[in-house]
């Protein structure tokens, strides 16, 4: 069943997509994971690489379309979401696991959806984790072949639709056909501005943190900072959420009843509000999402303080 994402036309937009070929044809850039390399002469481009980007646009039929009760000035820039619940469905309805799976991604592509038309910026979805890997080896080809499906299929709407993705976690355990994909996507969306989806991919908290250390020691190793230097902001500039403007989540979502954050951006999520939904991830729609958002809208977010 071929996958597609249900946006409504946007006859607003006249200005040219910044990439107008397919982007298989965009050459592969080794430029992105450059500020990964452990050498230390591209260690001083990391230190100025903040995750700089251009204020997020935001379409004259964005501001329209609120739900009656959502307030504009209250929207979270970032939601995080633990699609939980895929092979459940699929199982309550004597489907392969692998349906499960397909109707999550249609979920997703609803929820993006409604990301850009509700005026949230960035979306973190965590679609497979460091651990997953241990799950049976036809379910975890079956994810890769998935991933690599869906996004080959939604990159014109990537483009059309102005949205930018960003793939986190360790990659270089990926087939290598779907890290080349990722990265040139990465890449050749990376100036469109009007959301974000950041799709963590053999990704885990723990993952992240040990990364982000090894980079600064690395650094240090180099000489070009003390030990001294590191606090929460270099340590912020290290992890893999410095691809975007908006690192912490405002607010995480999981699916499925279970209330567990299982690794996730567990740096980032230290003053994120947390919603549970009972739903399955295949179900979780419309209703659901602005159930959530209303909650957030409620919380009194006081950082401590
Ligand atoms: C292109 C793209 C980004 C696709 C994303 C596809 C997707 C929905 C991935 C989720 C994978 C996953 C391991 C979910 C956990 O729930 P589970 O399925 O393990 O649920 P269970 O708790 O019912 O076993």
């Amino acid at each position: 069943m071929p996958f597609s994402l249900h946006f409504s036309p946007t006859p607003l937009i006249t200005a040219p997509s910044p990439l107008s070929k397919p982007f298989f044809l965009v050459p592969y850039y080794h430029t992105l994971h450059a500020p990964k390399s452990p050498l230390c002469s591209s260690m001083e481009h990391a230190l100025t690489h903040q995750g700089k980007q251009e204020a997020f646009d935001r379409r004259p039929e964005d501001s329209q379309t609120l739900p009656l009760g959502l307030r504009r000035d209250a929207m979270p820039s970032h939601v995080a979401v633990i699609m939980d619940g895929n092979r459940r469905w699929a199982r309550l309805r004597d489907l392969p696991v692998r349906s499960g799976y397909e109707a999550g991604v249609e979920s997703l592509r609803k929820i993006v959806e409604i990301c850009c038309k509700w005026g949230i910026k960035v979306l973190s979805v965590f679609a497979f984790s460091s651990d997953n890997w241990f799950r049976p080896k036809v379910e975890v080809e079956f994810l890769m072949s998935l991933f690599e499906r869906g996004m080959q299929e939604d990159t014109g709407i990537f483009f059309r639709e102005n949205i930018r993705i960003s793939v986190i976690g360790d990659l270089t355990k990926l087939p290598k056909a779907l890290q080349e994909l990722m990265v040139n996507l990465e890449e050749a969306t990376k100036n469109n501005t009007r959301f974000q989806l950041i799709v963590a991919v053999s990704y885990s908290g723990h993952y992240d943190v040990v990364q982000a250390c090894q980079r600064l020691a690395l650094k240090a190793k180099c000489g070009l900072i003390e030990p001294s230097d590191i606090n929460v902001s270099l340590m912020e500039q290290e992890l893999e959420t410095n691809c975007t403007k908006f690192p912490h989540p405002d607010l995480l979502i999981r699916t499925s009843g279970e209330f567990r954050i299982s690794n996730f951006m567990l740096w980032q999520l230290a003053y994120t509000e947390l919603f549970f939904a009972q739903s399955l991830w295949p179900d979780f729609g419309e209703a659901e999402f602005l159930k959530a958002l209303l909650a957030f809208q409620q919380r009194q977010r006081r950082y401590g303080v």
